[in-house]
């Protein structure tokens, strides 16, 4: 089991942002994490990665639990997180390259000495991702897409058994976006893969390799399941409370406001 969450709630100044959360994540299945803004989505990724810690209930993650053999640091270390707090802690100055290899630490900057070993894999995944050509430049001067790109390599380096994605596509372009859930789709379909969470704001990117979904409102669950069950006209109209229309293509969903009804 990667993720086991029992009753889990959070408060935070004397407000319940978190509400009974049951859900389990198991290996195999990758995630989509969906939920309007406020719905509680910053802060379940806080508990997974053990920033915060539940008010009420038990969290299991990789087998560690609070409390038990729960370690922070060492539970981070087997999970690779890709998000704008990530990119705020990079060192200036570093190439794409040098961003990739940190990874091996979990640290941000590189300060030991690399092995020819760890040398070799940092290249691998940045052929793998499509970014050897600019490896050599600061990672300052890529852009937006490159640097997710970057970062998403600095997470695979670890070997993580989950990989957490907020939102990796905010700033980009739609064909930049694209190309970055190319890039993610073919890491989720390997046979080796990391279990994937996928955090976002947007319908339009649940990837056919994303069999799972979370709903998230205001704070609970809203439903949990299998992804063609739940993003559907009906049931996201019930999410929304408006009246949606969802067209799914090549295995993509579309979402779109329903039109109203003219008498
Ligand atoms: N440090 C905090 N103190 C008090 N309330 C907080 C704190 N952090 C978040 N909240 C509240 O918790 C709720 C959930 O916030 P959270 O950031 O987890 O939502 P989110 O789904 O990630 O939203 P968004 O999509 O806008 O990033 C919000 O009502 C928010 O105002």
């Amino acid at each position: 089991m990667i993720i086991e969450m029992e009753n889990v709630s959070r408060k935070r100044e004397g407000k319940w942002i978190l509400q009974e959360i049951n859900w389990k994540v198991e290996k195999g299945d990758h995630w989509v994490l969906y939920g309007l803004n406020g719905a509680g989505k910053t802060s379940l990724l806080e508990l997974i990665n053990a920033y915060l810690f539940p008010t009420t209930g038990t969290i299991r993650v990789l087998g560690m639990e609070f409390g038990k053999t729960y370690l922070a640091e060492r539970l981070r270390r087997r999970i690779g997180f890709v998000s704008s707090l990530v990119q705020q802690k990079l060192e200036p100055g570093d190439n794409a390259y040098e961003v990739v290899l940190s990874g091996a630490y979990a640290s941000f900057g590189l300060y030991e000495e690399t092995t020819e070993e760890i040398d070799q894999k940092g290249v691998d995944i940045l052929r793998e991702l499509g970014c050897l050509e600019y490896a050599n430049r600061d990672y300052d001067t890529l852009s937006q897409g490159e640097k997710q790109r970057v970062l998403i390599g600095r997470a695979l380096m670890a070997d993580p058994e989950l990989l957490i994605l907020d939102e990796p596509t905010n700033g980009l372009d739609f064909l930049a976006r694209e190309e970055l859930l190319e890039s993610i789709g073919r890491i989720a379909e390997k046979p080796d893969a990391p279990t994937i969470l996928y955090v976002t704001h947007h319908i339009e990117e649940i990837l056919p390799a994303f069999n799972k979904t979370l709903l998230l409102k205001e704070g609970k669950i809203f439903d949990a399941g299998a992804t063609e069950v739940l993003v559907t006209k009906e049931r996201m109209s019930e999410f929304f409370g408006i009246p949606v229309n969802v067209i799914w293509d090549n295995g993509r969903p579309l979402l779109s406001k329903a039109q109203a009804v003219r008498n």
